[in-house]
């Protein structure tokens, strides 16, 4: 996930910046595109940004990469372009690293680096998530999971921090996410089929697989280096709105657990829906000869 402009982004003439002109801005996840756009959105005082390739770190963004990425957005209508769709949840972000450096800090002193944590937090995640849910344990699961699934947030402060953050670190964190997300379905799963609840059997898997998807297309998406950080229920959200709904559920609160599920999987579905939206946005603009595959120069 990426860190937007503190302001809210707003479409922007990008097609009044000048390549020259576009900066990519790096040193934090996101690369935001910065320019100044001439004529009515600059007389109306709106920023002129627009993020441009946002789940890219620095690590991993070359040059000419960000380039790409910004002129598939550069030669997209302006007013067909979103720039600003993501979930809310990572408004949080600022506090929650506030919070995590304390801690960061002390694990880096004693020599512990990021891809311990993101390795750590992936084989707890996974280990609790398939231990508890399919005895039944959903509220003791949630409560073990939720520590471990909170490393995610850790390892990327602990990299920003080391300035130790890496491509292979960015690879490794994306990849143990999908491990850690199908261990917590699965777990599910497990349960739903051993108290012989069918249907939600199979709304859990639906949650596994569409969840699985929502972060294929982004991630294929900026393969080709189109952008894609856009949707309702991204990461975080979709782990809220699970682990709540199954930690009150091993609570006793009845109804909770199937109005989670099925919540989850409607806005998976939406997502993947407004991912797919904003890729086709951008491809029917941009010639394909533009887009690169992974590998190409
Ligand atoms: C009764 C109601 C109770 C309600 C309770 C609600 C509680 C909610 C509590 C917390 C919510 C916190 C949400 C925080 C959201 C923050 C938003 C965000 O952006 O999250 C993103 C993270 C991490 O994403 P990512 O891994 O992409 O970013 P990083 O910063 O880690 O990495 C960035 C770059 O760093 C480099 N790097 C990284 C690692 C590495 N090894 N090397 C590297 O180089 C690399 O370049 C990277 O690209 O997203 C997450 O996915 C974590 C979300 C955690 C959500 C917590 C869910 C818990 C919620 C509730 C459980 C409560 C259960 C209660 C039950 C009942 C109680 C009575
Ligand atoms: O696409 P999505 O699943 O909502 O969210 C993704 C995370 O799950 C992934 O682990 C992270 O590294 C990506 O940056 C992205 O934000
Ligand atoms: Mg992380």
């Amino acid at each position: 996930m990426s860190a937007l402009p503190a302001a809210p982004a707003v479409p922007v003439a990008l097609s009044a910046m000048s390549p020259s002109r576009v900066v990519a801005e790096t040193g934090r996840k996101g690369a935001v595109v910065r320019g100044r756009a001439s004529g009515p959105a600059a007389a109306s005082g709106h920023r002129k940004d627009a993020v441009c390739s946002p789940n890219t770190h620095v690590a991993n963004i070359t040059r000419g990469r960000a380039r790409s990425a910004c002129e598939a957005l550069r030669r997209a209508p302006a007013s067909r372009v979103a720039y600003d769709q993501s979930a809310m949840l990572k408004l949080l972000r600022p506090a929650v690293t506030r919070i995590l450096t304390p801690l960061g800090r002390v694990l880096v002193s004693r020599g512990i680096g990021p891809n311990a944590v993101t390795a750590a937090g992936t084989l707890g995640t996974a280990a609790a998530a398939l231990f508890f849910y399919p005895r039944g344990q959903l509220f003791a699961g949630t409560m073990v999971i939720t520590f471990f699934v909170l490393a995610d947030l850790l390892d990327g402060v602990m990299a920003r921090m080391t300035g130790e953050g890496s491509t292979w670190g960015a690879f490794l964190d994306s990849t143990l996410d999908r491990v850690g997300d199908a261990a917590i379905f699965s777990g599910l799963v497990l349960w739903f089929i051993v108290s012989e609840e069918r249907v939600l059997a199979g709304v859990a898997l639906f949650c596994l697989v569409s969840g699985a998807l929502v972060s294929y297309v982004k991630a294929r998406a900026e393969g080709l280096g189109l952008t894609c950080d856009v949707g309702l229920a991204e990461r975080p959200e979709r782990l809220v709105v699970g682990l709540v709904a199954t930690g009150l559920s091993g609570l006793g609160v009845p109804y909770i657990l199937p109005a989670g599920l099925w919540l989850l999987a409607a806005a998976s579905a939406v997502t993947v829906g407004q991912r797919l939206l904003h890729v086709h946005r951008q491809t029917s603009s941009v010639p394909p000869r533009t887009l690169r595959r992974p590998g190409e120069p």
